[in-house]
């Protein structure tokens, strides 16, 4: 990305708080304006002493000065520590809004450490660059203010430091975009440390058990030495810009001495002047030290400003206008609670299509078993069915109105869905189970654990301190609580002890006597219950029709139970 689109990122960010900039700016100019009035003011009480008159008054004003100064940078300083905090955390609340309207696939196509990285370490960078780009305008004008007020002190003495500040100024145009391209690096590397360790903790089980604990935190280590590496070099940079502008001024100073002296002893210049331009050289070092951290700081906010632009490509889900709300009673009860006519979608536009030309109606009550080969579309169905994923050809309908004229929440709200992983969620296991219906009564969170038979499970427990098994039934659970109208349950392939595999199964057929469920069947005892079985395969409807139908006629549909059967009771193998 060019730096002019990242700057333009930046500039983005900052413009909602200009008017607070605006002011940081102002009070920046009135310190500045400030500091720039002492030297002279000091150059007063020497001239005054010299003179033999009362001090008082120049003596009041260098104290008023140097209070009112005090003051003004105090009441900045917090302004922009404040507005710095403040961009940073808008920052943080936009993109964290971002990921959770994203369209799934788009969030899951990046490592999710990654993008953690964004919103934790990115974000922060942020905040040295929100103030830098008054810090610049203040370090400018404080800079040619000051020398200025040395053009008027004497102009011989000028020439001398202007030859240091066109040295150091040259020097940072060279050396201050390559602290911008280390920082970019080290901040990348940073985001694959992210993504990594997010990753290997996440499979922490496999790592060990595959004993590859060495060399995965080898690898994660890699990625923090290369962020080591660059965030090193582009200290040394700044160390090398800031140490030569200091030697520079510190060189000018002790030419200054020397030529001013010699001046002096002329009768060229009086001493109170070379004592109030000695103060305004001293000075210079403010703004030039402001000028390099100012822009180191905006190199890293621009760096920082593409990688959260590039957040951006992240494709959202279309929000949610209220549209008409669904009224029950207008949806025939013998009507198809879900149809599909046509359905073809793929997951990007290369690759070949997941589902094919889908035919298929879901009623509005029974049991509906999806089984397959892997990689038969079964996933896909449900992504479509849920809008993780929208049809490229086709429609789907949900009480005969076409999925375009319901909204995500509308549909979504229709459904419930059991994850084959079924993952839990932070918090305890009320928490889990009140997830989707926050509202949910202790009563009703009591009824539906004794659906799945957990009732005395204590829900005040931390929710990762179950067993799988115990997982699952939460998870199915927290579907059954305010009963869906469709219940999409991704049976777990995971072997489950004989208790889980009942109260699943109990739990479904008395659903499926109320309302929709459709499963993708894993275990053999899923498929026999079921009213209707569809076999997909390659991404189309094989067939559908009963267990006693299928097994007579398809052939596929007979390998796909014995290997079932065989998975069920391995003595049969
Ligand atoms: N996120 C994805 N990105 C790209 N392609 C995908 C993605 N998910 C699935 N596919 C592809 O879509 C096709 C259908 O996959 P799907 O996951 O729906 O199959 P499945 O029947 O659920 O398989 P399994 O029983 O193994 O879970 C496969 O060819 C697969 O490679």
């Amino acid at each position: 990305m060019p730096d002019t689109t990242r700057l333009r990122t930046l500039l983005t960010v900052l413009r909602p708080h200009r008017r607070t900039m605006l002011l940081g700016l102002v009070l920046g100019l009135a310190a500045n304006g400030v500091a720039l009035a002492t030297p002279l003011v000091t150059k007063w009480v020497l001239d005054t002493f010299d003179d033999g008159v009362d001090l008082t008054g120049p003596v009041a004003a260098l104290a008023g000065l140097l209070v009112v100064g005090a003051a003004i940078g105090l009441w900045q300083w917090i302004l922009m520590g404040t507005l710095a905090e403040r961009i940073v955390l808008d920052a943080r609340t936009s993109i964290i809004r971002r990921y959770f309207q994203a369209r799934v696939l788009d969030l899951q196509r990046r490592p999710t450490g990654e993008l953690v990285t964004r919103v934790t370490s990115d974000t922060g960078l942020l905040h040295e660059a929100s103030g830098s780009l008054v810090g610049l305008i203040n370090a400018g004008v404080g800079l040619i203010g000051t020398l200025i007020l040395m053009a008027v002190l004497d102009l011989t003495l000028l020439g001398c430091t202007l030859a240091a500040v066109v040295v150091v100024s040259l020097l940072m145009s060279w050396l201050l975009p390559r602290i911008g391209v280390a920082q970019t690096a080290a901040q990348e590397a940073v985001g694959r440390l992210g993504a990594h360790l997010e990753g290997s903790l996440r499979a922490i089980r496999t790592v060990k058990a595959s004993r590859a604990e060495t060399r995965q935190s080898d690898q994660i280590i890699g990625a923090a030495r290369d962020a080591a590496a660059h965030s090193v070099r582009a200290a040394k940079i700044s160390a090398t810009v800031w140490t030569i502008s200091w030697s520079g001024i510190n060189l000018s100073v002790i030419v200054i001495l020397a030529v001013g002296a010699w001046r002096a002893h002329q009768g060229l210049l009086e001493v109170s002047t070379l004592v109030a331009f000695l103060l305004y050289v001293f000075q210079l070092m403010g703004p030039i030290s402001e000028l390099t951290q100012n822009l180191t700081a905006l190199q890293a906010g621009i760096a920082a400003a593409g990688r959260i632009n590039e957040l951006e490509s992240i494709g959202l889900e279309p929000p949610s206008e209220p549209r008409e709300p669904h009224d029950p009673a207008r949806s025939a009860d013998a009507a198809p609670v879900l149809v599909l006519r046509g359905v073809t979608a793929r997951y990007g536009p290369d690759a070949k299509p997941a589902v094919n030309g889908i035919d298929l109606e879901i009623p509005r009550r029974g049991h509906t078993a999806i089984v397959g080969p892997s990689g038969a579309g079964k996933t896909t169905l449900f992504s479509l069915l849920l809008r993780f994923l929208e049809p490229e050809h086709g429609r789907i309908l949900l009480d005969g109105r076409p999925y375009s004229e319901w909204t995500h929440d509308q549909v979504r709200a229709r459904l419930a869905y059991v994850e084959q992983e079924t993952p839990v969620v932070p918090g305890d296991i009320a928490d889990n189970l009140r997830f989707t219906h926050p509202d949910a009564s202790d009563e009703e969170l009591r009824a539906v654990l004794a659906a799945v038979r957990l009732d005395g499970l204590d829900t005040t427990a931390n929710a990762t301190d179950v067993s799988g098994g115990q997982r699952q039934r939460i998870a199915l659970a927290r579907a059954l609580l305010r009963t869906p109208d469709v219940l999409l349950l991704d049976e777990a392939t995971a072997q489950v002890d004989g208790l889980t595999e009942a109260a699943v199964q109990d739990c479904i057929r008395e659903r499926a006597a109320v309302g929709a469920v459709v499963t993708i069947a894993h275990r053999l005892s899923t498929v026999l219950d079921a009213d209707r079985i569809v076999v997909l395969e390659d991404g189309r409807v094989r067939t559908q029709g009963t267990h006693a139908e299928l097994y007579a006629t398809d052939d596929l549909y007979r390998r796909l139970v014995e290997a079932l059967r065989i998975a069920a009771d391995p003595a049969v193998a």
